[in-house]
């Protein structure tokens, strides 16, 4: 697929650049597991004072009621800024210890390394918090041996606190699990999974604090406004298509990225709209 006039891509993460798998079967429950051991140290620390008083105050009066909120919230996939800036927070030290890294669909890389190489300039809009979104692409697994999520690597504190940097991590038996009560004592040393920091391929970090909602296209004349592009010369990618229908009529160009694992597109959005299943289909030409 030929698109002209480009001068910017701009791309949606979860089911996009990334299977949604990795956010909601790692990342969320990760974040979970992580926020006990949180609300007993840091309840008043400032550390964490600024993500807990972003919480409505019904849901902050103690850390047992936060805790359940924050995984109603996260069952929900509810994309609420105050639950995006916590999970980023809770996210940072799972990517430092290597409990996980990110795995990006394998045309990412090299397609946002080439567009770059065009002259092209890469941005991100991701409900997730801008802070996590570069945690996802400072991490990116390289290492194909070894998986985005080590199996057994135990998510609870003990991990959490092993950000040394000497390329180790607690890890339990072979019986992956997310549920730390069902994890043994059996504990070893397995290497971190090699990552590779692709943010600096990246000059556009947008979220829903900064742009606003992705179903509004009121958030996509903001990005190109703060992008200082016209919104035609920006391609928006994205897997969710009322995230499309904003960007389009905004005056971006669109494309549905339909990856495995993402809920199927109906034959009307796949009649009306553009779609690909790889990044590897789009040549961007800079001049119309
Ligand atoms: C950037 S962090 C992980 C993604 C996330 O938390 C999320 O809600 C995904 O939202 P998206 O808008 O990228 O689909």
């Amino acid at each position: 697929m030929n698109v002209n006039g480009i001068k910017c891509v701009l791309l949606d993460i979860e089911g996009t650049v990334c299977p949604i798998s990795f956010v909601k079967e790692t990342l969320f429950p990760y974040a979970i597991r992580a926020l006990p051991d949180v609300l007993s140290t840091k309840w008043d620390e400032a550390e964490f004072r600024s993500y807990r008083d972003a919480f409505p105050e019904e849901y902050r009066s103690s850390p047992a009621t936060l805790q359940a909120h924050v995984e109603d919230l996260t069952r929900r996939d509810v994309k609420v800024a105050y639950l995006k800036n916590l999970q980023g927070f809770l996210w940072e030290d799972g990517y430092t210890t290597g409990a996980y890294s990110t795995p990006l669909f394998p045309d990412v890389g090299p397609k946002l390394k080439a567009w770059r190489a065009q002259g092209l300039q890469v941005a991100i809009y991701s409900s997730g918090s801008v802070f996590a979104q570069k945690l996802l692409f400072g991490h990116i697994n390289v290492d194909d041996t070894l998986g985005s999520k080590r199996q057994g690597v135990d998510g609870d504190a003990k991990t959490r606190g092993d950000s040394t940097g000497e390329g180790k991590a607690t890890i339990t038996t072979e019986s992956a699990t997310d549920d730390p009560s069902e994890k043994t004592d059996n504990a070893s040393t397995i290497p971190k999974p090699k990552t590779e920091d692709m943010t600096s391929i990246i000059s556009g970090w947008f979220d829903t604090t900064n742009a606003g909602l992705k179903a509004d296209a009121t958030s996509y004349t903001t990005i190109a406004t703060a992008l200082k592009w016209q919104p035609s010369e920006i391609l928006f990618l994205s897997d969710n298509v009322h995230e499309v229908d904003a960007a389009i009529q905004a005056g971006m160009n669109s494309i549905v990225v339909d990856r495995p694992g993402n809920v199927p597109l109906s034959s009307e959005d796949q009649t009306r709209l553009k779609a690909i299943k790889s990044l590897e289909s789009i040549t961007l030409n800079l001049s119309n």
